[in-house]
């Protein structure tokens, strides 16, 4: 489904400021995977998303999604089935246009951009999608997003995201800026999207409960690489404090995220 072979990075390649933020990734997944990504700062794991985005192109090695070699092809293509939220919720909305507008636009992923509203039979489907989020936004079509708050906004970002539903998504710490209990509302909204439509998605976390919590597979990068993929039965059984004391042997970064929130 998604295949990373033999992925690096290489920034200011050849000058004294070169760093290599990726090197040598590689990473099969299947169709409904879904992998949550611990790593210490500067791990590549951002390095990685903007790769498969498209946002930064590979000094070295391929990203093929569904047997497409996308290593080449620009960012705005890939967005058309490729969606990606950010820790930012003011990212990926319009907040001067309403909700309905948002989605009318979400909509229209991959076609020629209009700005037309909805027929009485979308605008159903799309009040159903919203009450589904259990938000009360479905009462609130008319409503600029601007005026929303962050969870409220970072939850249509996601409903938009998959509005059309997209080969890959990739959230990016989708969460972290929101305050504890919205984020838990916010990744269950993720958690039951991604699942009910089998969408493989990538979700970068810098909680440990959350990256056993939520997905199939947890995979913990470290310098540039993948250093461990755990799944199965393993994942099933794995603590959040043995997922700490394996992710620490990879980190000596006492002032790391993680360790801060324990
Ligand atoms: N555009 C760039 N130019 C030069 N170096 C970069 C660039 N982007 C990232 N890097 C470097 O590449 C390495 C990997 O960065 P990246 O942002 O991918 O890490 P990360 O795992 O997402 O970290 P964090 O959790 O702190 O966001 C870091 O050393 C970073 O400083």
């Amino acid at each position: 489904m998604l295949e990373l072979k033999n992925i690096s990075v290489v920034f200011n390649q050849g000058t004294v400021n070169e760093k290599i933020a990726l090197s040598h990734v590689n990473l099969e997944l299947e169709k409904g995977d879904f992998v949550t990504i611990i790593g210490s700062n500067g791990a590549g794991k951002s390095t990685l998303f903007q790769t498969i985005s498209g946002a930064v192109e590979a000094t070295e090695g391929q990203v093929i999604l569904n047997g497409q070699d996308l290593s080449h092809m620009p960012e705005y293509k890939r967005s058309r089935f490729i969606g990606r939220l950010f820790q930012d919720p003011l990212k990926g909305t319009a907040p001067s246009m309403t909700i309905e507008e948002n989605l009318s636009l979400a909509s229209q992923r991959g076609q020629h951009f209009r700005l037309t509203l909805f027929s009485h039979k979308h605008k159903q489907e799309m009040k159903q999608a919203l009450a589904e989020l259990n938000l009360g936004l479905e009462e609130r079509l008319d409503m600029k997003v601007g005026t929303l708050s962050g969870g409220q906004r970072q939850a249509l970002t996601l409903l938009m995201a998959t509005y059309v539903k997209p080969e890959l998504l990739l959230l990016d710490e989708h969460t972290a800026a929101l305050d504890p209990k919205t984020a838990q509302k916010v990744l269950e909204i993720s958690s039951r999207l991604v699942e009910e439509h089998q969408i493989t998605t990538l979700m970068i976390t810098h909680n440990m409960e959350d990256a056993l919590k939520y997905g199939n597979k947890t995979m913990i990068m470290k310098d540039g690489q993948v250093i461990a993929v755990i799944e199965g039965d393993k994942r099933e059984k794995m603590s959040v404090e043995e997922l700490i004391h394996l992710y620490s042997s990879s980190t000596h970064d006492y002032n790391d995220r993680i360790f801060l929130k324990q």
